[in-house]
């Protein structure tokens, strides 16, 4: 796969309209077996420094701009992303791994976050106010909050990029990207499609290089007045803590640790096949998947059979092979985790019944693992596993699975099966969450807000109230005597 055959593709970075290379390279490598796809520059302060400044200078005009303006140049750029689905996703596989038809998938639905905020952005209305004193009116309007900076992470490349990107541009703002340095060059082509669909110079720059230089700068400035972060709860700690001197606006969007529950009245194929496209779905590199599965104990011997079956059909290959069902984990310290996560069940009293070994395949590529006899006290329950492990644990009464789901510093995603209403009403209540899915294992799309609570993080990317996360709201009183 020569990349640079493909037309969308760059290895460079994008600051005021010019792609630009750097005297110190990183490489990208295939997760798939370590090969080199190419090299991206390893940029730092100064060049940080003049991206947040073409963002400034860019801001003035984009702003002024009508939003259907906004909202049609958004339209033309999700459109040559659609257009170029298969390439973007060929990119993504070859840097992240994750299977072709996934990639696709992703793909796609980061263009939906872009068609989406492209309707919104029409629809950011204001108020006008009767007030309790005849002679003052009071209008209250919604203004962009300005230059904004995206921190986003490997595992869903391009979605997490537009997630934050489109209601950025669409509120009126200007923004400065940092992707993972694993996955650079899904967020180069996208922004490339941006500057191809006529967003104007210095609006969206990008930036790969040394995370903590660009980190310091971004977090440091007093031009940058928004923080938007997907990643792990220890760095987005970190970046909030630095924004703090400057009171910057927060989006952050962290990690997971999802319960999956099964009741005794739910329907077990159902849970099972949902289970499976929770589970694996990215080789369980998913900050929404499945972490943790309580299963009722009168059911959990059946539905171990049923999602047993379903497991040992998994496909585990390279991504651009059509048949694989699972890719390569993104690095071998991924790998790490999920044996320390076995390692500690089993000598907890869990057992493997099925996978739970490195694969021939190579170092990063692990077996679809299911553990049984999980118990509360098994770090998998604790802590994200991010990646393809399944631990089944059982649980005898519903306080007793609403108090263990609720057991843990994260809360962002949940999901529940059952087929009585007055249980979905009782758990789906009580779960300290963002996000709840009923009798489904999938739960992301556009038009609803994402997001969580606790370390999990806070704001919410997608739906409606996306958009106020790129807003501030003035109020004006004027004296009409
Ligand atoms: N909630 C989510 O969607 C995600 C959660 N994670 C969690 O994070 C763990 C590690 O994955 P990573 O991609 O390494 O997440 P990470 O949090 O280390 O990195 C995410 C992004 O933050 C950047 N970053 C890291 N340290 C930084 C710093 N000091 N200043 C500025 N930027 C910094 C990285 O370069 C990347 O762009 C995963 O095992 C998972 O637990 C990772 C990806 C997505
Ligand atoms: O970071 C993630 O894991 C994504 O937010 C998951 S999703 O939005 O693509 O489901």
């Amino acid at each position: 796969m020569m990349l640079e055959t493909l037309s969308i593709f760059k290895n460079k970075c994008l600051i005021n309209g010019q792609w630009l290379s750097h005297a110190s390279l990183v490489d990208v490598t295939n997760p798939a077996d370590g090969s080199l796809l190419t090299h991206v520059p390893f940029m730092g302060a100064a060049e940080t420094t003049l991206a947040i400044d073409a963002a400034q200078q860019a801001l003035g005009s984009w702003k002024l701009l009508s939003s259907a303006t906004r909202a049609d140049i958004l339209l033309k750029w999700h459109d040559l992303i659609v257009k170029n689905v298969h390439d973007l996703a060929k990119i993504m596989t070859l840097e992240q791994g994750k299977p072709l038809h996934e990639a696709q998938g992703e793909v796609l639905y980061a263009a939906s976050y872009i068609k989406w905020y492209a309707e919104e952005a029409r629809r950011v209305y204001g108020d006008i106010i009767p007030s309790d004193d005849a002679t003052k009116k009071i209008h209250v309007s919604k203004e962009p909050v300005g230059v904004c900076v995206a921190i986003t992470p490997w595992n869903f490349p391009a979605a997490m990029i537009t997630r934050k990107v489109a209601p950025a541009l669409a509120a009126g703002c200007t923004i400065i990207v940092k992707p993972a340095l694993e996955t650079p060059l899904t967020a180069f082509a996208l922004i490339g499609l941006a500057q191809d669909a006529g967003v104007p110079n210095g609006v969206i720059n990008v930036l790969s290089g040394d995370a903590r230089k660009i980190g310091v700068q971004m977090t440091a400035s007093p031009l940058v007045r928004k923080l938007s972060f997907t990643g792990s709860t220890a760095v987005g700690a970190q970046l909030m803590a630095a924004c703090a001197p400057s009171i910057k606006k927060l989006s952050l969007e962290l990690g997971g640790n999802a319960p999956f529950i099964i009741c005794e009245d739910a329907d077990l194929q159902l849970a099972a096949t949902e289970l499976i496209k929770s589970k694996f779905r990215n080789a369980g590199q998913t900050c929404v998947c499945a972490n943790r599965i309580y299963v009722h104990q009168n059911v959990y011997d059946t539905f171990a059979q049923i999602f047993l079956e379903k497991v040992a059909q998994l496909k585990v290959g390279n991504g651009l092979e059509p048949s694989t069902d699972i890719g390569p984990l993104i690095d071998e310290k991924a790998t790490r985790k999920v044996i320390e996560h076995i390692n500690d069940a089993l000598s907890k009293g869990a057992s493997i019944a099925i996978g739970g070994e490195v694969l021939e395949l190579g170092e990063n590529w692990f077996a679809p693992t299911v553990l049984l006899n999980v118990t509360q006290n098994m770090l998998c329950t604790k802590e994200e596993t991010f990646g393809p492990l399944a631990p089944l644990i059982p649980f005898s009464t519903i306080a007793d699975v609403i108090a263990m789901a609720n057991d843990t510093q994260f809360g962002l995603a949940a999901y529940l099966f059952s087929e009585n209403h007055r249980t979905i009403e009782r758990i789906s209540s009580q779960l300290e969450v963002g996000m709840v899915g009923v009798n489904t294992g999938i739960i992301s799309t556009a038009v609803a807000p994402f997001g969580g609570i606790k370390t999990s993080g806070m704001g919410r990317e997608g739906g409606r109230i996306g958009l106020d996360e790129y807003l501030e709201t003035k109020y004006v009183c004027y004296d009409m005597r």
